[in-house]
């Protein structure tokens, strides 16, 4: 087994670990590691992303916003460029939802273009999966307010990695959005 293999694997069970007890907010209460592990495939293969603490990053993209892990341990863990990426798209959840959202809007502009890669993936799963099935005690002007708020936040990150910007533009303008 060569060593970018290993190192994955390691990542994917510590991020696994961490939400082991998470669950998406859909009716089947799919395990939340469904979602990183995706936001890394898209990235892999449908991205053809092949840098290792992109990949890392996305896998453990959510642990420091939804779980005890602390930057200081995903430095230590697996070193200073994936705890960086992961600090880039961690909201701060002392702030009120409104200001975080806004704060994404504002800061994606100004991530590093591994940050983009990441965050751009993470909106492509999730709008994905609002189409898949509606979030418990979502309305529909709920989910169409994702949409119209994601799509603030892509319009932030034009030029990172066309052909996955293409597959977002795609499902906004399904809802009459225009990027
Ligand atoms: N579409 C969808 N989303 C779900 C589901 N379960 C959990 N989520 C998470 O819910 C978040 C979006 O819901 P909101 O109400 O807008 O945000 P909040 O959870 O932070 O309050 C996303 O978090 P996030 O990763 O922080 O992303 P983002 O808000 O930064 O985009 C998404 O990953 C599900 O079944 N479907």
């Amino acid at each position: 087994m060569n060593s970018s293999t290993t190192v994955l694997l390691e990542t994917v069970n510590f991020a696994a670990e961490k939400h082991r007890s998470q669950r998406r907010k859909d009716v089947e209460g799919t395990p939340y590691i469904n979602h990183p592990i995706g936001v890394a495939r898209i990235l892999s293969h449908e991205g053809g992303i092949v840098d290792i603490e992109v990949l890392q990053a996305a896998l453990l993209h959510d642990t420091v916003e939804d779980t005890d892990t602390s930057i200081a341990e995903l430095e230590i863990t697996f070193g200073p460029t994936v705890a960086r990426i992961v600090q880039e798209v961690t909201d701060d959840k002392t702030l009120p939802k409104q200001e975080r959202k806004r704060l994404q809007v504002e800061h994606a502009p100004h991530c590093s273009q591994q940050a983009k890669l990441v965050k751009l993936a993470d909106k492509l799963y999730n709008l994905r999966d609002l189409n898949r099935c509606t979030p418990t005690g979502w309305t529909a002007e709920r989910v169409q307010e994702y949409f119209v708020w994601g799509s603030l936040v892509i319009r932030g990150l034009k030029g990172t990695h066309p052909a996955i910007e293409e597959k977002l533009e795609a499902l906004f303008k399904q809802r009459g959005i225009q990027l």
